[in-house]
């Protein structure tokens, strides 16, 4: 495909997922039909789509109209593309610009790129950090991996990475964190991953984790487990005994296969208080995501209030489940990957409010930056008598 028809395709792909399809099914259905199309093809209209997204409302506003061609007009015009190249009409390229289009202006102030009613309650929750993470959240997120300290340290992991022509550098932010620089498409083949030196995480979860108290010999469950991140990056840190639960038992499907891989035994539980109680029990809970949305930026157009009420409800109820599990000195962590105070602080200002023998020992937000997603982690404890 010539990088017009790759635009082209993108714009015809935007007006589909524009109209309510979700972005990952519209892409995936596209490569499927489109055998002509090779990987190098399939990953630019991809970017070209994500980009999009990512810019939706901004990118409208440059680019003169809210549709598929609008917004990626907005797209490539903010950064810096001759149009001219692209937009010829000719074979499988987009049609010419309009005079219209050629001679449009954005209006001041362009938007922020999140829905209407979320401006007010992200800029009231990131105070002075609401600018920055409005810009960061138009670009492209980073691919960071946690070196398995089980298995590697940060150096021989960057070695062994390198022989498979990963390019890495190290984040201050976290001493397990390196953030890919070159390659990153060749990270799941290659054999530092199949080996579990290395897995894909964000470096605040890293960072979050590594604040936690633990120790050789602690019991610790992971409630909210999913996929397992948060409790594979405990289980590096020291020996001890790991436990996971989810509510959807198909979400730790594959947690065996990761943890083998990474050298660690973590115990699935149905029932979480089977093994009860706990040193630490982390409670990962669901959440808007808005700290990741530059990684998945159709779920933030979808995102509504009535969404938001329904995961502050959940997120309370999870929070006092869990903590009749944790042991009578032992540590509650309550973690979002949400920039929202509605999801963070207030969530836990209610437990303790509700639960008037717990207090909040620490609690951290981490910005979203160019070099990780926005998280926040609260360890609580019960006061003592
Ligand atoms: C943010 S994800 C967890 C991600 C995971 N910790 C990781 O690092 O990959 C939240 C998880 O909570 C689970 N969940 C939802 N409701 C729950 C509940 N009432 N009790 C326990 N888990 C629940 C979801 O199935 C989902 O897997």
């Amino acid at each position: 495909m010539t990088p017009a028809a790759r635009v082209a395709t993108a714009i015809e792909l935007l007006d589909v997922i524009f109209a309510g399809d979700p972005a990952e099914k519209t892409l995936t259905g596209w490569a499927r039909r489109s055998r002509f199309a090779g990987s190098k093809d399939r990953a630019a209209v991809r970017d070209h789509v994500f980009d999009a997204l990512r810019q939706r409302k901004s990118a409208a506003a440059v680019g003169g109209a809210e549709d598929g061609r609008g917004v990626m007009i907005g797209v490539l015009r903010t950064a810096g593309v001759d149009l001219e190249t692209l937009f010829t009409g000719e074979g499988y390229a987009p049609a010419s610009l309009s005079e219209a289009e050629q001679a449009h202006i954005a209006s001041e102030p362009v938007p922020f790129d999140i829905p209407d009613w979320l401006v007010e309650p992200m800029r009231e929750s990131l105070e002075d950090g609401f600018a920055d993470a409005m810009g960061v959240l138009r670009k492209r997120a980073p691919v960071t991996l946690r070196v398995n300290l089980r298995k590697a340290s940060t150096g021989s992991a960057q070695a062994a990475l390198l022989k498979d022509g990963i390019e890495t550098e190290a984040l201050a932010l976290s001493d397990t964190a390196l953030k890919v620089t070159e390659g990153a498409r060749k990270v799941a083949n290659s054999a530092a991953f199949k080996n579990g030196l290395v897995e894909l995480q964000d470096a605040s979860s890293q960072t979050a984790v590594a604040s936690l108290p633990l120790g050789s010999g602690l019991k610790v469950m992971d409630y909210c487990a999913g996929g397992g991140g948060k409790i594979l990056a405990m289980a590096a840190r020291c020996e001890g005994r790991f436990f996971a639960h989810d509510a959807n038992v198909g979400r730790l499907r594959d947690l065996p296969e990761r943890a083998k891989r990474a050298g660690v035994t973590v115990q699935t539980l149905h029932d979480a208080d089977q093994a009860a109680p706990y040193d630490l029990v982390f409670c990962d809970v669901p959440c808007s995501g808005s700290g990741t949305w530059r990684r998945t930026p159709d779920a933030k157009w979808r995102f509504t209030p009535e969404d938001l009420t329904a995961l502050n409800a959940l997120q309370s109820e999870i929070l006092a489940k869990a903590a009749p599990l944790v042991a009578q000195d032992g540590t509650l962590v309550y973690a979002t990957c949400s920039l929202l105070a509605a999801e963070n602080r207030d969530r836990i200002h209610d437990f303790v409010k509700t639960h008037p023998d717990w207090t909040i020992e620490e609690a951290r937000q981490f910005d979203l930056s160019d070099d990780s997603d926005g998280f926040f982690v609260a360890r609580l404890r019960r006061k003592s008598a």
